[in-house]
């Protein structure tokens, strides 16, 4: 089971091997990292980050073996960023010749680098940004300037302390007119202090949610005050200006901007199967040893795990950890496959991969978090503590239903996907890929469920068979009721809960389908497949619930704040900037955020010791 779970012999090998590396190293203990103080567990992340780097190199480890490396310290921190989205950013929107220059730092950790999109205003409508990026032909330059408050940048991961640049994205405008939402590579500070370059205000935006946890991470705020940078720090493989300050539109989709997210999310649903069955490792091992009540008087006490209610409680988490697995392995294919699709200009499956991505992310983030929530219940009072190991796993996932896109967001980008599928069904175009089921339409809007007995959901045909018209009859009961609309955005709009419903239940198919096509291949170990085909029953099976309460909803909307008024929570009581009375969230966020005590230098306590020599020492290697 366990190479069927890693995906091959030598995977399980080579993460044993660091897992091995990883706990038997002094420096990366974790147990005391719920007590330690905001600064300490910063400093405590800057230190384990370098010794990290010092073994990959000493070691000469490959890709793999670093990325489990990072993997199995198990703490959040800027290297994240930089290798999860600086330098896929560059990579993905950087001409040949940025990437030979800018990759050949990152790769060295020369300079560390963040994705700094996320606004204090704007989240979500990345198209909203306000970060300004002027050219000035005079100088050859961008000027690069933050207008209001609310074009902050607010959120980037290493930004707060340790980046020394960042792919920061602003509203290019040129010419006197403004072209929209570009990447640009910034440094941010000084490579020789690290104090912050002249015209940038930067800091970390304060603590987070739970001890420990997400509080590793300086996720940062930055203002630029017309901070100037060469033209050709623009990344320039989707549009370019040239020296005298002309537009130019390369040949490839612009949505190729929102490149570094697919891949990102594609990485998400990884971390979300990793996640989900620690916490149900966790309870099941728990589940086994803990004993409530005797079965007769003066009989062995149960062990918690044997109760029914325990069992319908937990086990579709595991069935889901493990269908989540499959679901991710097969992501991970298909971004490889589009990847090389776009190489040689065919730009076809990027829809499909950016539904996937976008769907398969926003379903098992979510359901993952939920799940970790039960089996902090699941474990009883013990599970409330910080040494259960649960909370600290909840607080640092939970934020991945929102960051690389809230999830109904996201699933909203799904349904307007399966909307326009089932246009082209319509007009008689035959749909590929994970919508290919939709060309079966008149078959699926008919049929019966030929399952009657728990037995018959064991069958993949028919397991596969009513999560398809289940998927498609949602999908085609939006688009009827889209179409009666006065226009197609308020239809959507209107429409919006139902489909969020339809992506999730198309998302789930696409769940279902990957599991049943893994029991296909051939699968080594006794028993082995007999087990993973009664868990991909029981995910299938447990997904079969529905409620409809939209209509409710809307009664209950207009009064909404004055029903939560009616609490009587003073604003200390309440100790949220963002359920303040007076609803002035952002002035109350930004001032918040200066208390932090990371705030109080500059250049944060850990650099001379850490950052510093790591920084220094790649820069000499390099000059060797
Ligand atoms: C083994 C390794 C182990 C390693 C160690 C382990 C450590 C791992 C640690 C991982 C840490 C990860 C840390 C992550 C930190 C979070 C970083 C962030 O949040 S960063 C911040 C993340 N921020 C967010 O995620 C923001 C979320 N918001 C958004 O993504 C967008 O603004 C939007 C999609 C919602 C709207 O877009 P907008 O343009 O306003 O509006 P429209 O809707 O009109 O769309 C127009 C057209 O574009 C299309 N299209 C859209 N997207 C894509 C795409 N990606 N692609 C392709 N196409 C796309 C769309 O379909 C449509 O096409 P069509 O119909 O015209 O043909
Ligand atoms: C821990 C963490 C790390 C992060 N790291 C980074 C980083 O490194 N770099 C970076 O740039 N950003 C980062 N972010 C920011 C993150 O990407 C955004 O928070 C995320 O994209 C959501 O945007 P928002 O905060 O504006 O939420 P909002 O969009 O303001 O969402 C608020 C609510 O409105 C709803 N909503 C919004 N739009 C719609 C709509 N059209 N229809 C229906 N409902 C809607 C949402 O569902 C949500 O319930 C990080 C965030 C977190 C929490």
């Amino acid at each position: 089971m366990k190479v069927a779970w890693a995906g091959s012999r030598h995977a399980v090998e080579v993460a044993d091997r660091m897992a091995c590396l990883v706990a038997s190293d002094p420096v990366f203990r974790k147990d005391t990292r719920t007590m330690l103080s905001r600064k300490e567990l910063f400093k405590d992340t800057l230190k384990k980050a370098a010794h990290a780097w010092k073994r990959t190199v000493e070691l000469h480890l490959t890709e793999e073996e670093a990325n489990l490396l990072r993997l199995y310290i198990d703490q959040p921190g800027y290297v994240d960023l930089h290798w999860v989205m600086f330098v896929p950013a560059i990579k993905g929107q950087g001409t040949e010749e940025q990437q030979k220059k800018w990759l050949t730092m990152a790769y060295k950790f020369q300079i560390i680098g963040t994705y700094a999109q996320t606004e204090l205003g704007h989240g979500s409508n990345v198209q909203g940004l306000e970060t300004t990026a002027t050219f000035d032909p005079s100088t050859d330059e961008f000027i690069m300037h933050s207008p209001t408050l609310t074009s902050s940048k607010w959120w980037p991961g290493g930004l707060g302390k340790t980046s020394t640049h960042a792919v920061v994205y602003a509203r290019l405008i040129t010419e006197g007119k403004d072209y929209g939402i570009h990447g640009f590579i910034m440094q941010l500070r000084s490579l020789d202090d690290h104090s912050p370059l002249p015209g940038i205000t930067i800091g970390d935006i304060g603590g987070k949610f739970g001890s420990g946890a997400y509080n590793s991470m300086d996720n940062g705020v930055m203002r630029l005050d017309h901070v100037r940078i060469p033209r050709d720090q623009m990344l320039m493989r989707l549009a370019q200006v040239t020296r005298e300050g002309k537009y130019v539109h390369s040949d490839v989709p612009k949505q190729l901007l929102y490149g570094t997210m697919v891949y990102v999310r594609q990485t998400i649903v990884a971390d979300a199967s990793r996640a989900l069955s620690r916490a149900v490792c966790i309870a099941v091992r728990y589940g086994a040893i803990r004993k409530q009540f005797g079965s007769k008087a003066g009989g062995p006490e149960t062990q918690v795990l044997n109760y029914k209610t325990q069992q319908s409680r937990l086990f579709p988490f595991l069935a889901s950890a493990y269908a989540f697995r499959f679901v991710g392995q097969w992501l991970k294919w298909l971004y490889t496959d589009v990847t090389q699709k776009l190489e040689s200009k065919d730009f076809s499956t990027l829809p499909e991969a950016h539904a996937c991505t976008a769907g398969l992310k926003s379903v098992t983030t979510s359901a993952t978090a939920d799940a970790i929530e039960e089996c902090q219940k699941l474990c009883g009072g013990h599970g409330y503590l910080n040494s259960s190991g649960l909370p600290e796993l909840f607080a640092v996932n939970l934020p991945a239903c929102t960051y690389e896109g809230d999830n109904v967001v996201l699933l909203l980008q799904v349904a307007r996907f399966l909307m326009k599928t089932v246009s082209q069904v319509a007009s008689g175009k035959q749909p590929v890929g994970t919508t290919a089921y939709m060309g079966n339409i008149q078959h699926l809007m008919q049929c019966k469920s030929v399952v009657n007995t728990v037995e018959d959901w064991l069958n993949p045909a028919a397991i596969k068979e009513v999560f398809e018209a289940r998927a498609l009859r949602m999908a085609v009961n939006c688009a009827q009721n889209i179409s009666k609309a006065p226009s197609q955005e308020e239809g959507f709009s209107e429409l919006s809960p139902d489909l969020v419903e339809a992506a999730v239940a198309h998302v789930q198919l696409i769940i279902v389908t990957k599991f049943i096509e893994k029991l296909q291949e051939d699968i080594l170990g006794h028993g082995v497949k007999e087990q993973l085909q009664k868990l991909c029953g029981i995910y299938a099976l447990h997904l079969i619930h529905n409620e409809r309460l939209g209509k409710l909803y809307a009664q209950v909307r207009p009064n909404a704040v004055a029903l939560v008024d009616a609490f009587d929570y003073t604003d200390h009581y309440l100790g949220s900037a963002l359920g303040r009375y007076d609803g002035d969230v952002y002035s109350a966020l930004y001032k918040e955020a200066w208390k932090d005590p990371l705030n109080e230098t500059v250049v944060p306590d850990g650099y001379q010791e850490h950052l510093r020599p790591l920084l220094k020492q790649q820069l000499k290697l390099s000059r060797l």
